[in-house]
């Protein structure tokens, strides 16, 4: 089991992301990219890394506009998962978000 992390400290070191608005602790970014076909290869990329780390995000997507939660259901908090989802996502929308 993954130890759930400290969320302020897990944010110091990811600039992009805020303390979700929600009940658990968690990480959410919103993304708005050029339309609706860049969220969802987007979306694809990164569905493809959570079924191949079983790890997955909370997720929306309306039109060119993804919204995304990022916590660990199994340790009750964020983890090492959750920072290396949110630097994949860094990574994979490097220039393609305003
Ligand atoms: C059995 C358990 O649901 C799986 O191991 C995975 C699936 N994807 C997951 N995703 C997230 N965000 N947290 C989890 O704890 C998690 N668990």
């Amino acid at each position: 089991m993954t130890a759930a992390l400290d969320v302020t400290e897990v944010l110091a070191d990811l600039p992009d992301w805020r303390r979700a608005d929600d009940p658990r602790p968690a990480i959410a970014r919103s993304l708005r990219f050029a339309d609706f076909n860049a969220a969802f290869g987007f979306m694809t990329r990164v569905a493809l890394l959570a079924d191949k780390a079983d790890h997955h995000p909370e997720w929306s997507n309306v039109y060119n506009r993804v919204e995304v939660l990022l916590t660990t259901h199994d340790a009750g908090g964020v983890t090492e998962k959750d920072i290396a989802m949110a630097r994949f996502i860094d990574g994979a929308v490097k220039g393609l978000v305003e």
